[in-house]
């Protein structure tokens, strides 16, 4: 996908302008920016949801797929019902094996209004694994777990990747998921949105660990990169 000399303003507030990106095939992007720079706002652009008020987008995939930072579950549709619903077609022993990577074993049958707000946004990955797109938008979506589950949806999203080799793009706030996820790092900054830096990762995801010489350095021109911005505070690495 490319995103050419994209403008999007709200208002009096010039959030995307003159923005240009490019989204590799096959790759998981992972994007950091200051809070409010226009991240969300991007993935919207991107999805389609909303129309830039300038600029084009060339994309190549038919399907795209989006895990909103909220879990957007229908409340009358159980757990295995909301993950089956976007790919009707799909076996039950698929979904029960979505079910048990996103670790909500035992709970196919509750509604979301018997679950967690994580147990929930893991129901919504599941779901957005069993869509299996093309392009996989992800906007923070391992914000509402805690730190070992995040951990575990991460290597989780990187098996699942290795078998579907889809496009990823994936909105965080936190460093170390950037690290373990991303082909590419790409800084936004703010007022207006624009790319500051593309880092990209050679070693393998499934190879990586947060004490790894290239991740080390990566991080080193992360933080320096990112502590330039406004809302450096937003920041954190383990
Ligand atoms: N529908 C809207 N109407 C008016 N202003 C909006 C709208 N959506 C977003 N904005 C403004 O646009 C800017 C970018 O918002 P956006 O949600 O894209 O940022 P973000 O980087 O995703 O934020 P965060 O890091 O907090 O999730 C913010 O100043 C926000 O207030």
């Amino acid at each position: 996908m490319f995103l050419d000399g994209i403008y999007k303003s709200y208002d009096e507030i010039n959030v995307l302008h003159n923005f240009n990106m490019e989204i590799k095939d096959n790759e998981i992007t992972c994007i950091l920016g200051p809070s409010g720079c226009g991240k969300s706002t991007l993935l919207n652009v991107m999805a389609g949801i909303i129309n830039p008020d300038k600029g084009s987008i060339k994309n190549n995939h038919k399907k795209i797929g989006y895990v909103f930072q909220e879990d957007r579950l229908l409340p009358w549709k159980t757990v295995f019902e909301n993950i089956k619903i976007v790919n009707k077609i799909a076996s039950d022993n698929k979904i029960q094996n979505l079910i048990d990577i996103v670790g909500l074993s035992n709970f196919e049958n509750k509604y979301p209004n018997q679950l967690s707000g994580g147990m929930r946004q893991r129901c919504s990955i599941a779901r957005a694994f069993n869509y299996e797109c093309q392009m996989l938008l992800m906007d923070e979506p391992f914000k509402s777990l805690d730190y070992d589950l995040r951990i575990n949806m991460v290597k989780s999203l990187i098996d699942i990747w290795h078998k579907w080799k889809n496009s990823i793009v994936f909105v965080t706030h936190e460093i170390d998921e950037a690290l373990l996820l991303g082909n590419r790092v790409v800084v936004l900054t703010k007022n207006p949105c624009t790319v500051e830096t593309v880092i990209k990762i050679n070693t393998p995801q499934n190879l990586r660990s947060l004490d790894d010489r290239e991740l080390f350095e990566v991080r080193s021109k992360l933080i320096k990169t990112l502590s330039k911005q406004q809302d450096k505070g937003t920041y954190k690495s383990a």
